[in-house]
């Protein structure tokens, strides 16, 4: 099981090229570091990889197969920003359960609460909301984790504890994951290998 990208080439409508030749591939039980430059490109290379984004040049293959976007995707996306990332006129629970149903273990781990279930996205912290886009990633056909900047916004003890329970899941599922992050500590901590997407 790998995750390639070949040959990648993307830019927004008729604008300059971003990037374009990107060649990547991520195995499982690998921890890639993205770094560059901002603006270069690093969170629209991310949606590509999950399927988000279609590359105007290229493709992206999972075990040599293109990847379509129908039913649960197996390359999840965490944004930096969780309000993003959920409908703000879903509770908690209903986001929580929408692609596979995480279990009371995982949800203890990331320190999601009970009573939160029952809230709109609006009444939790940006750190609380941000342990349900993790929970919600981390369902069982996830074979691959993009992670862009999951927890910049966070402070240091909710940064450990989700990178701890997102490692946890890592290991036991063989996953690979890509961290994006302007921060050299995490990078230099978590990831196997590193790389600039201005190298690619
Ligand atoms: N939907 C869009 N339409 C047009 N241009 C866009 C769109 N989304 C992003 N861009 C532009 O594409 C460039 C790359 O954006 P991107 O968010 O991928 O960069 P980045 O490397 O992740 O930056 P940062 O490190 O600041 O998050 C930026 O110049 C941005 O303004």
């Amino acid at each position: 099981m790998q995750l390639e990208a070949k040959n990648i080439g993307f830019r927004y409508d008729n604008g300059p090229w971003l990037f374009q030749g990107i060649n990547f591939i991520l195995k499982p039980r690998e921890i890639v570091g993205l770094t560059g430059v901002s603006g270069r490109g690093k969170t629209t290379f991310c949606k590509i990889l999950a399927g988000l984004e279609k590359p105007v040049e290229g493709s992206i293959t999972l075990n040599r197969k293109e990847l379509h976007r129908n039913g649960y995707h197996p390359v999840q996306l965490i944004y930096q920003n969780p309000e993003k990332a959920v409908n703000p006129r879903w509770k908690m629970e209903k986001i929580l359960n929408e692609g596979w149903k995480p279990d009371e273990e995982l949800l203890t781990s990331l320190g999601i609460e009970k009573e939160w279930l029952m809230r709109w996205p609006n009444e939790l912290s940006g750190g609380e909301l941000q342990r349900f886009c993790v929970a919600r990633a981390l369902g069982p056909n996830t074979r691959f984790l993009i992670a862009d900047e999951m927890t910049t916004m966070l402070d240091a003890i909710t940064q450990a504890q989700i990178w701890q329970a997102v490692l946890e899941i890592f290991k036991k599922r063989e996953m690979g994951i890509v961290v994006v992050s302007h921060e050299a500590k995490l990078i230099q901590r978590l990831c196997h290998r590193v790389i600039e997407i201005n190298s690619l």
